[in-house]
């Protein structure tokens, strides 16, 4: 099994999740947190720190990512697992803005547009929302059936 390494950074204000809505490549069309690959010879954080910057302008330091999952997707037919590290923070500078890749909007926890998202997001958005971490595995048919999955809580990173 090949593995690919990538981010997902999601931020927080009180009551307020910032997301954005991918306008091309994996996961076009749906709202996700931000994030990409992690390049060779990068950190984690940093590379969460760089994507965000990149997608939305937002300037976060690594140091003040908390990591709050790891989940590895696997899609039906294909090797590649791909390796998600889950952070949030809500200590960020600057204000969002548009790019080529993502159009960033602020949601209410209690409004998280989960139609229009990846549908595993369902189920471990209300562990991030409610301040737990967690490690997760799905089984994708496809990119919109979970054939199968597991989600545990844990304490720490
Ligand atoms: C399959 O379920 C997923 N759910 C959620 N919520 N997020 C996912 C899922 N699978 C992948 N992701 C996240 C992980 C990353 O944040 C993005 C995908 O990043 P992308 O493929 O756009 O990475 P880049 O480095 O920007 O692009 P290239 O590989 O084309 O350079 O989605």
């Amino acid at each position: 099994m090949n593995r690919k390494v990538l981010t997902l950074v999601l931020i927080r204000k009180l009551n307020e999740v910032l997301l954005g809505y991918k306008k091309r490549g994996f996961g076009v069309n749906k709202w996700n947190g931000f994030g990409g690959k992690v390049e060779a010879k990068e950190g984690i954080y940093e590379a969460a720190a760089r994507e965000l910057r990149e997608e939305c302008g937002l300037v976060v330091l690594p140091v003040n990512l908390e990591k709050i999952g790891l989940i590895n997707f696997e899609f039906v037919g294909d090797p590649l697992i791909l390796e998600v590290h889950v952070f949030t923070s809500t200590k960020y500078e600057g204000h969002p803005f548009e790019t080529e890749e993502m159009l960033p909007k602020w949601f209410h926890v209690t409004d998280i547009p989960f139609d229009d998202m990846w549908v595993d997001d369902k189920l471990w958005f209300p562990l991030f929302l409610s301040g737990k971490k967690f490690k997760g595995y799905f089984l994708f048919q496809g990119h919109d059936v979970i054939l199968k999955h597991n989600l545990e809580n844990i304490t720490c990173f």
